[in-house]
């Protein structure tokens, strides 16, 4: 069994990212900006865009935390994505979900201007990925294929099964393992909360890619030996005996999976952390087009 190492890759991607910076600057050209657009203050949310605004600093980024109120109304943010579109300075931003219930998160997403969208979430974005065009790719299903590039885990003619249909991890995923190249050339099933019989699809899965949010749902007995599980999951249970008050758990149970597995990332250190390092991949590539543009 090998770990897929998602803390380790994604230091390595942002050293990688770092020296391109530091390049930039001896040119005299301008360094990355990224923005984070936070509503309210859910704990999750906040932990996530924190590690992002960390990970700029490291890395030599510039970037901005614009927190709004939980109270903002659809207008105001929709003023607020207007100045971000406008700003000159601002290479790329992020608007992190969910969004409030009064606000209609589609009509924000339609807003950004797609050249900003470093989530690869605008419509224009999506469907340039689906046609094989280049576009920015979502930042977690990125990551996955990331790691499977790195630790050439082969998935050309293989059956990958795609357990969640979310349009910012199942979906996306389920189209990019299906596209032409390496890695890609998949057979892909994309299951969620209605399929019948979901244990006959995994256990015929050479890949099982879990993005459904339910503690330790995949089981040993669901998957066949020598298959490679990547663990989206990521949820908050309740642990007194944590000092935080809770522990991270994946989709997978881990220690029966894994016995049974050739490949296999773990939660927390697998998707979570190759996700932040693709955004910066994605801003950094948001930096380079806008500076062939302007030349
Ligand atoms: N590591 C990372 O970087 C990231 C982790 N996450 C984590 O990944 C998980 C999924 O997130 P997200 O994609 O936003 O999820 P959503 O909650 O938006 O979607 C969940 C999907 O799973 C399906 N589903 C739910 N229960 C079952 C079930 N019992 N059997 C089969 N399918 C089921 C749903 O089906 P239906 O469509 O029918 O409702 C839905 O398609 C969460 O734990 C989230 O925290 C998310 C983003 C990034
Ligand atoms: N517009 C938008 N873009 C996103 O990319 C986006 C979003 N909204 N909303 C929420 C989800 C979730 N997400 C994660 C990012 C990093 C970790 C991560 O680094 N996880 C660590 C653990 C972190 C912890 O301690 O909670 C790990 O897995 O090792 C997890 C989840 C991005 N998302």
């Amino acid at each position: 069994m090998q770990l897929l190492d998602g803390k380790k890759t994604s230091n390595d991607i942002k050293n990688e990212i770092a020296a391109e910076v530091q390049s930039i600057k001896a040119a005299g050209g301008k360094v990355p900006h990224l923005a984070a657009v936070l509503v309210g203050n859910n704990g999750a949310s906040l932990t996530y865009v924190g590690s992002k605004v960390k990970s700029c600093q490291e890395i030599g980024f510039d970037s901005t935390l614009v927190s709004l109120p939980e109270t903002i109304t659809e207008d105001e943010l929709l003023a607020k994505i207007k100045e971000l579109n406008e700003d000159d300075n601002l290479d790329g931003y992020i608007v992190q979900l969910p969004l409030p219930k009064h606000i209609d998160e589609q009509k924000i997403l339609l807003a950004i201007d797609p050249d900003k969208d470093v989530d690869g979430f605008h419509p224009t974005n999506f469907g340039r990925m689906a046609l094989e065009m280049e576009s920015f790719i979502p930042a977690t299903p990125f990551g996955i294929m990331e790691l499977l590039e790195r630790y050439k885990v082969e998935t050309a003619g293989k059956h990958t099964v795609v357990i969640g249909r979310s349009h910012i991890v199942g979906r996306p995923m389920s189209i990019l393992m299906s596209r032409k190249g390496n890695p890609g050339d998949s057979t892909v099933t994309l299951t969620h909360s209605r399929t019948k019989d979901l244990a006959e699809f995994t256990k015929n899965a050479d890949i099982i890619i879990t993005a459904l949010g339910v503690p330790e749902f995949l089981k040993a007995d669901m998957v066949k030996e020598g298959v490679t599980v990547i663990d989206v999951g990521i949820t908050r249970v309740e642990d007194a005996s944590n000092a935080k008050g809770y522990v991270i758990k994946g989709d997978v149970d881990f220690d029966g999976v894994s016995k049974k597995a050739s490949f296999i990332t773990p939660v927390p250190g697998g998707v979570g952390p190759m996700t932040i390092a693709m955004l910066l991949k994605n801003t950094l590539l948001a930096r380079k087009m806008r500076s062939a543009r302007n030349q």
